[in-house]
């Protein structure tokens, strides 16, 4: 089954304390942050912590990611130590071509073939965080088999773009679709950008309703607090889980009957209806509101 990333949640990788409580808090990924959340002074020192956080805590509970830094600093140093540590994807900031994630990948490669961890293991998901690299996005999603996602970078966005972040988010209208569009022809995952503004719970539901609206698998975020109310946006509702289970169960049926296609009261239940269903219920499952077995 697919898995969900509803949130992934940043963690200031110089942070000894916050690197031992993040699997507390029930985020679906963990971020361990080397880039824009670490000084230049801290680099070698968080590098060093993210190492050893990922090979003594136990973080099995979710996905973990490494925001590393890019190639042209001390990038190939930090994929060394997080792909040695069994980090599960590696984010890419501020990708802007198709280029760069194929540089990313082939140092990737010579890292695991160096200690012999099998090729492919690492994933990627590249953030985009400018004009350049959301026209590029379509190009972006394609450009390794390694990627899993691709994320809306917004801070560095609206900066790119000489704007700032506004309540009603239009001025990431087209970048929050385009890149969604090439996420979703490039069959991968596309998480929405952080709400920096942590005691905001009211801008900060009003944003995670808009990006589950579009259609995005879930958001960065930056404060444990941010978890369960995306958690609680994204899950269905009581009537969104019965109408599921009925619209699966009717498949079943057309199906045992060799049809692909049955009415449920009156409506046409064919296969896009019956995915959706499918994914309401992965979601409801995610949220425990059904158990494992139920459907
Ligand atoms: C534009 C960008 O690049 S965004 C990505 C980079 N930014 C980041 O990584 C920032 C991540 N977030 C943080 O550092 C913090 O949440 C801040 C600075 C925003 C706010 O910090 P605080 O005021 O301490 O938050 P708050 O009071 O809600 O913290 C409550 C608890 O959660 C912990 N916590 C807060 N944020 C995080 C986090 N991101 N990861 C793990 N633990 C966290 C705190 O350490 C605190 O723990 P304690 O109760 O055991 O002391
Ligand atoms: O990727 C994110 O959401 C955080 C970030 O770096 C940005 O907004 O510039
Ligand atoms: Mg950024």
């Amino acid at each position: 089954m697919e898995r969900l990333r509803r949130t992934m949640m940043f963690v200031p990788g110089a942070n000894a304390a916050m690197l031992r409580d993040a699997p507390l808090y029930g985020a679906d990924s963990i971020m361990f942050d080397l880039e824009d959340a670490v000084s230049l002074k801290e680099k070698d020192s968080a590098r060093t912590l993210v190492h050893f956080a990922l090979k003594t805590f136990d973080y099995s509970k979710s996905e973990t990611v490494v925001r590393i830094n890019s190639l042209d600093t001390v990038g190939k140093l930090d994929i060394e130590a997080v792909v040695l540590a069994g980090v599960n994807v590696i984010r890419l900031p501020k990708t802007e071509t198709a280029q760069d994630i194929i540089d990313v990948d082939e140092v990737i490669t010579e890292v695991e073939t160096k200690y012999g961890i099998e090729i492919g293991t690492t994933k990627m998901m590249a953030a985009i965080e400018s004009a350049e690299g959301t026209l590029n996005a379509r190009e972006i999603a394609k450009a390794s088999t390694r990627l899993i996602g691709i994320a809306l970078g917004a801070e560095d966005y609206v900066t790119n773009m000489k704007t700032k972040r506004y309540p009603d988010g239009q001025e990431l209208f087209f970048a929050r679709s385009y890149i969604l569009h090439a996420a979703r022809a490039a069959g991968i995952a596309a998480i929405d950008t952080v709400y920096s503004d942590v005691e905001n719970v009211q801008g900060f539901s009003r944003e995670v309703e808009l990006v589950k609206q579009l259609g995005f698998d879930g958001k960065s975020v930056i404060n444990p607090r941010q978890i369960p109310i995306v958690n609680k946006i994204y899950a269905p509702t009581e009537k969104e889980i019965q109408n599921a289970k009925e619209v699966i169960w009717a498949i079943r049926e057309a199906e045992e009957k060799g049809s692909g296609v049955i009415s449920l009261k009156g409506k046409m239940v064919d296969k896009p209806i019956v995915e959706r269903a499918q994914r309401v219920i992965a979601l409801a499952k995610a949220a425990k509101l059904i158990n494992e077995e139920e459907i």
